[in-house]
Order: structure tokens, then sequence, then C-alpha cells
């Protein structure tokens, strides 16, 4: 069976691609290898999930420049590097299991010169963040993990947000997005759909306002 975007295999052959995308406003220059997630372009569920943000992340900067943000699932880097990048005062956290993802994310901060603001772990969704805390938790989860690893994605986030911190998830209808706004709305006082575009549904929820 091919390889799933989430299975560490060292063995697998490589093939990088090294593309330009803009997100967030910032030209990125990203890299990517086989073995990790949509490597030919930036996902599009990405894109609307950052297009989403864009508000909340300038409202946040205004009141709290130095916000905190998890990019949780970072794969390559796209979103947690795009935050970074377009605010400078952030600190930004990204996770992922799978090792070559990470290794380009290390690399892909490096050379788009946000390896500074940034803290790239290994952690099965939030087991590698112990009792840390963010103003914002962004992610795009991995589906073909299964529902337990994405129910976890999704509901774990309350031991992980500030007073009012939100955590935005980008998921297709097809996907599930319907039931895991109910799970959202079982688990966290405020849920609901953000935006709606193309299928591609971007949850928030959030403990207060
Ligand atoms: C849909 S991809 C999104 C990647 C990246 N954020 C992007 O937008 O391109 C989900 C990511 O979650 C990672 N992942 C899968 N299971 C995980 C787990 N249990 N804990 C942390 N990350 C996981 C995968 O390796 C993959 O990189």
């Amino acid at each position: 069976m091919a390889n799933q975007y989430f299975e560490n295999d060292p063995e697998l052959d490589h093939q990088r691609e090294t593309f330009d995308f803009t997100l967030l406003g910032q030209s990125l220059q990203l890299t990517t290898d086989r073995g990790v997630f949509s490597r030919s372009r930036v996902d599009y569920g990405t894109v609307v999930l950052l297009n989403s943000s864009a508000a909340l992340l300038a409202a946040l900067a205004a009141i709290k420049p130095d916000f905190t943000c998890l990019d949780l699932g970072c794969g390559y880097g796209p979103v947690g590097i795009s935050v970074a990048k377009a605010y400078p005062q952030a600190q930004v956290t990204m996770v992922d299991v799978n090792q070559r993802a990470l290794d380009l994310a290390v690399e892909n901060a490096r050379v788009n010169q946000v390896a500074d603001q940034v803290t790239i772990l290994a952690s099965q969704a939030y087991t590698a963040l112990t009792d840390q805390r963010f103003d914002l938790i962004l992610t795009n989860p991995p589906v073909r993990a299964g529902k337990a690893v994405v129910r976890d994605f999704l509901t774990s986030g309350q031991q992980h947000l500030t007073d009012q911190g939100q955590l935005l998830a980008v998921l297709q209808k097809k996907q599930g997005a319907p039931s895991a706004l109910k799970l959202l709305q079982e688990k966290y006082p405020l849920a609901q759909v953000r935006q709606r575009d193309k299928g591609y549904y971007i949850l928030q929820a959030q403990m207060s306002w």
C-alpha cells in the first residue's frame, strides 16, 4: 500500500520540489518532498483556512502583538511560516508526527527567515505541549489518519487555549465537517461555522469571549 502522508518512512525516495506561494500577503518559498501532505502545491483547504483567519489574526495582533499560535499538524509549514512572516512579533509553535515534514518545516522556516520565531516539534497531536496554551490554534487536520485523531485535534484544544483563545479548523463537508461542528458544539461553549467555501468549512471554537 502507498505510504500515507502521516507515516514516517525514512526509506522513501526523495523527490524535492520548490515553489513560490503567497499566503497572508507573504510571498513564501516552500520546499516539499514525497511522503508529505499536498506536496505539489499548498492545499486549497489550507488557503481557505488562512484567508478566513486573516481578519482574526489582524485583530489579535492589534491587541496582543506577541500572540501565540499553534500550527497543529504543520506538514512542511505553510500555516505557521506564513503567520510568523506576517506577524513578526508572534510566537509560533508547529507540530507534526511526520519527521520528513518536520525537517522540511525547519528548512522552510529558515529560508523564509522566521526560524527565530518558530518552535518546531515532533508531537502526536498536543502530547508534547503539556500545559502550553495558545491564543490561536490553526489546523488542517489529517482526515486520513482516522476519526480518533481528528477528534483529538479538535477536542483537546480546550486544554491548550488561552482564556479568549480560538481554534480554527478546515474540513470538507464530505469529510465530516457537519459532525465535527456538532462535536465542537458539545465540547466548547462557543462553536460555529466561520466560513464556507466550495465544500470547505472553517470551524471556529472558543471557551469564552
Ligand atoms: C492535512 S495535513 C496539513 C499539513 C499542513 N498544515 C498543510 O496545511 O499543508 C495534516 C498533517 O497532520 C499530520 N499528522 C497526522 N497525524 C498526526 C498526529 N497524530 N499528530 C500530529 N500531526 C499529525 C500529518 O503528518 C500532516 O502533516
